[in-house]
């Protein structure tokens, strides 16, 4: 079953009384969301299609007169029915053509804050409209129907279109953006192992229906833990889509280590630059205190405790995901969905000379000597156009050396774990004792 509410106009533009052409075509699962609504229940054929379609000179009364006639005259539904020309409104004319934004594991906690900050415009832009396209579950089709009707009464002028469903390749087509979210939590006894297995089914179903559906360029970020093996599942199953269009989420990671060094120098957070976080969003990961800047300084030259930055500062970063559900009893939510408006933000917009963000990419190519056919963080660079380069004049010194070699071992033998959902054959689990989610501890 997917549904769909076309919320595209309800918002800001239900104040206009001037509608223009609407040609639109609505399925038997549009119309199963329809019965979910107050209004009167359709009866159709199952897979009927409905095609209405109004001319800009039938429309020009109040829109709830519209409406009406516009059910009676098309046996179609209020203001879902609508489609609304981007061009005919003086404050709409120079809006960019809309982009899919399609969302798995929306009902959950970092989509409730990251749907709000997307549709407001803070992540795309003021001038880009957006259509939502959210990915639920019958466990949680429900709460996605909430979702869905709080964006509505939210009013985003921006947020054209929202789309709930439970069927990935319907909810995926034309995505420009998959923010893939959704994964099961560890429970308590569950081995890393298994949680690789039920997760990575679910990023392997993921990846196929991208592959079958989505637009042939879009870009996938990965966040549903653990992000990184997900990611590599992902686009394994969806080879019509460029392997450097996969990322897992190691923004968060970034933007912890930033605050850590901002706490030690005395500095507030915006002086620190050049962060890397390498390899595994795990308690392997490396942030990297030797190429980063604080007031354009080397960080070893603000922060001469060499101890504390090895021991301290590197275990902070890796543990501090479990530390925060150890006290708010719940992981990382808010500043989870910040951290991927973040990592979205830095692939739209051209990034700061001189600096760099992380981001966990596909390693083919890369030039760190890192095994190839992985999905690791690295630094990186873009010019805003969605994509990104490597940064080419980093420095190594035998304690990054031996952290990225274990953050990337630790990688290496995920992936041999997951080799039935890759297509590379039968899995041969092998984890490091250690490995464990940020979130644990
Ligand atoms: N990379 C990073 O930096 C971070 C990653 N994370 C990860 O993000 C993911 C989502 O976190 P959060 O939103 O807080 O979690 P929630 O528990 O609030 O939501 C997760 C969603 O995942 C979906 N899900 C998919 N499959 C299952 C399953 N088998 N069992 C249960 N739920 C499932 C559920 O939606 P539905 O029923 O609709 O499928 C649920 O709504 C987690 O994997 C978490 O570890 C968290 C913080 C940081
Ligand atoms: O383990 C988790 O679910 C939480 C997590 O990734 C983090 O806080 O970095």
């Amino acid at each position: 079953m997917a549904v769909v509410a076309e919320l595209s106009s309800s918002s800001s533009y239900i104040k206009s009384t001037r509608l223009h052409t609407s040609q639109l075509s609505i399925s038997s699962t549009h119309l199963s969301y329809l019965r979910r609504q107050t209004f009167r229940p359709v009866t159709r054929p199952r897979d009927a299609t409905i095609t209405c379609s109004v001319a800009s000179d039938q429309v020009q009364a109040p829109i709830a007169v519209q409406a009406a006639e516009f059910k009676s005259k098309n046996d179609c539904y209020g203001v879902f029915c609508l489609t609304y020309d981007l061009k005919a409104e003086e404050e709409t004319k120079s809006w960019k053509k809309t982009i899919n934004i399609a969302v798995s594991g929306a009902a959950g906690m970092i989509s409730n804050h990251l749907l709000f900050k997307l549709a407001s415009g803070e992540v795309f832009g003021a001038d880009q409209p957006i259509a939502l396209k959210l990915l639920g579950s019958e466990r949680s089709f429900e709460a996605l129907e909430g979702v869905a009707m709080e964006l509505e009464d939210s009013l985003f002028p921006l947020l054209r279109e929202v789309k709930i469903g439970i069927n990935p390749y319907e909810v995926f087509q034309d995505a420009d953006w998959a923010l893939l979210i959704g994964a099961k939590p560890r429970g308590p006894g569950m081995e890393r192992a298994g949680l690789l297995d039920i997760n990575g089914q679910i990023f392997a179903e993921q990846g196929k229906a991208l592959n079958a559906v989505a637009s042939p360029n879009v870009k996938v970020i990965v966040v549903g833990n653990p992000c990184n093996t997900n990611a590599l599942i992902c686009l394994k199953n969806a080879p019509k889509i460029p392997a450097k269009n996969f990322h897992a989420l190691t923004r968060l990671d970034e933007n912890r280590a930033k605050c850590q060094l901002a706490l030690k120098a005395g500095v507030f957070y915006d002086k620190v630059s050049n962060m890397t976080i390498w390899g595994n969003h795990s308690t392997t990961q490396v942030p990297d205190f030797l190429n980063a800047r604080i007031n354009g300084s080397t960080v070893k030259e603000v922060i001469k405790d060499q101890k504390w930055l090895e021991a301290e500062f590197t275990e902070k970063v890796q543990q501090r995901g479990g530390l925060l559900i150890k006290k708010w009893g719940r992981s990382s939510a808010a500043s989870t969905a910040v951290s991927i408006a973040d990592a979205i933000k830095s692939l739209v917009t051209p990034t700061p000379e001189g600096d760099w963000f992380s981001t966990g990419v596909y390693t083919t190519g890369n030039p760190y000597g890192i095994a190839e056919d992985l999905v690791f963080s690295m630094p990186c660079r873009s010019n805003g156009d969605g994509d990104y380069e490597l940064v080419k004049d980093i420095i190594f010194d035998d304690y990054l050396q031996k952290r990225i070699t274990k953050t990337e071992a630790e990688l290496l033998a995920e992936k041999r774990c997951v080799a039935h959902l890759t297509g590379e054959g039968v899995a041969f689990c092998d984890l490091p004792e250690d490995t464990m989610l940020p979130g644990e501890m």
